[in-house]
């Protein structure tokens, strides 16, 4: 699905399939066609096992999609019975490393693995490198993780988005008998991964390992930009049908940093704390802005006995809330987060480039009202032009600041 979807955004076919081919896996077809999913026109990427040829890959037109869709799954049901090659992390890294692929696509591929590997070992109760894959080791699990992995490194895009991952209720059959759904390596990939599941109430598997590993690995930011304009949608089906349309959608956005003057809820979590070490206090600093924290800060107080003391405030969103307060917890001696739902109102802004001497350097340009705005060079851009020039903040800071406003 996936595949689909990215292909669907109009990447290119060809030099995907370049690169399938150089995996040098035997015995699997490429068909990628149109169908309809609940009336939408969604594109099918199918990995079919045959003989010993790995070729052919052909496209149907939309009008057939729905009479050739079922025929395909059929026969991938059929020869997949008898397809069960056994590989470990170690075989699929050196299929990975022998091909053509480049350096980036290798590494997100090998990572997908990894994650996928690590939930396996959990689940058999068995060590990573003691883990054989089973459906996930078939050339068709290999040839959606690499696929994956090479349309996201042609998309270059800077971030990945995924709202929470729809799933069925149940059971699934696989080769080993009957598992419960989640089956047991996703619900292992979401919890390992941080990742947010929708139980949605259909009957059956809607997100496999493969696709739990390549969400687990791609998610960058649990959090949609608030504004974005769609630059390409890709809609990728699934092989199943189910009363919602069984397909992923992949939104290429591009990010418009403009607060709106609606009024922003937001959390402010407050803690006291008498007892904790320094360090305890700077590394928890550094956990909370690492997890989610939209600002993190302290301030000192004079507590009850006589002790000097700090105020730990977080300013959070609801998605992070609960995962800053565990890392509260867990990292300082507090027994007790006070929590208040506050409103914030932010000035309009707008992510821009500015050529300066040093080069391109990132800026925001912030709106104090509709006719007046400043323009706000980033503190790393600069930072990185002080060590890389020998120049003072200041010399860099003002002399930027002074070609803005000339
Ligand atoms: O064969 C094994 S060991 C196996 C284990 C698990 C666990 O959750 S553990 C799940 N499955 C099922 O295999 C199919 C194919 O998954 P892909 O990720 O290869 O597409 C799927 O139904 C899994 O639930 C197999
Ligand atoms: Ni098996």
């Amino acid at each position: 699905m996936t595949v689909a979807a990215l292909l669907d955004l109009g990447l290119n076919k060809e030099n995907l399939l370049n690169y399938l081919k150089s995996l040098n896996l035997e015995g699997f077809d490429i068909n990628i066609y149109r169908v309809y999913k609940s009336s939408i026109s969604a594109l099918k990427f199918d990995v079919i096992l045959s003989g010993n040829s790995s070729k052919i890959i052909k496209e149907e037109n939309l009008e057939n999609s729905k009479i050739n869709s079922s025929l395909k799954l059929k026969s991938v049901k059929k020869v997949h019975k008898h397809t069960h090659d056994h590989r470990n992390l170690f075989d699929i890294r050196k299929i990975i490393d022998d091909s053509n692929l480049t350096e980036n696509p290798k590494k997100i591929a090998k990572g997908i693995f990894e994650i996928i590997a690590k939930a396996e070992s959990k689940a058999h109760g068995i060590s990573i490198e003691d883990v054989h894959f089973h459906e996930v080791g078939a050339v068709d699990s290999i040839v959606d993780i690499v696929a994956t992995a090479v349309l996201i490194d042609e998309l270059g895009i800077e971030n990945i988005y995924f709202s929470p991952i729809s799933e069925g209720y149940g059971t699934v059959k696989i080769q080993h008998g009957i598992l419960p759904v989640p089956v047991p390596a996703v619900a292992n990939i979401f919890s390992q991964n941080d990742l947010l599941m929708n139980l949605t109430d259909e009957e059956g598997e809607m997100i496999t390992p493969t696709g739990a590993g390549i969400a687990a690995f791609l998610k960058a930011k649990d959090e949609m930009p608030k504004k974005f304009k769609i630059k390409r949608i890709g809609i990728g089906a699934g092989s199943k049908d189910f009363s919602r349309a069984n397909i992923l959608r992949v939104f290429e956005i591009e990010e418009v940093e403009t607060t709106s003057t609606e009024v922003d809820e937001i959390y402010l979590l407050e803690t006291n704390i008498d007892d904790s070490t320094g360090e305890n206090l700077g590394f928890v600093f550094e956990e909370l802005l690492n997890n989610g924290a939209k600002d993190v800060y302290y301030t000192p107080i004079y507590m009850k006995k006589n002790r000097p003391s700090y105020m730990l405030s977080v300013i959070t969103d609801d998605l992070h809330k609960t995962k800053l307060e565990e890392i509260i917890y867990k990292n300082t001696t507090s027994i007790g987060i006070r929590e208040q739902r506050i409103k914030r109102r932010v000035l309009n802004r707008e992510k821009i480039t500015i050529d300066t001497k040093y080069g391109k350097v990132n800026a925001k340009k912030i709106f104090i009202d509709e006719s007046n705005y400043r323009i706000q060079p980033e503190f790393e851009d600069i930072k990185s032009i002080c060590i890389k020039e020998n120049l003072s903040f200041n010399d860099v800071y003002y002399r930027i600041i002074s070609e803005i406003n000339s």
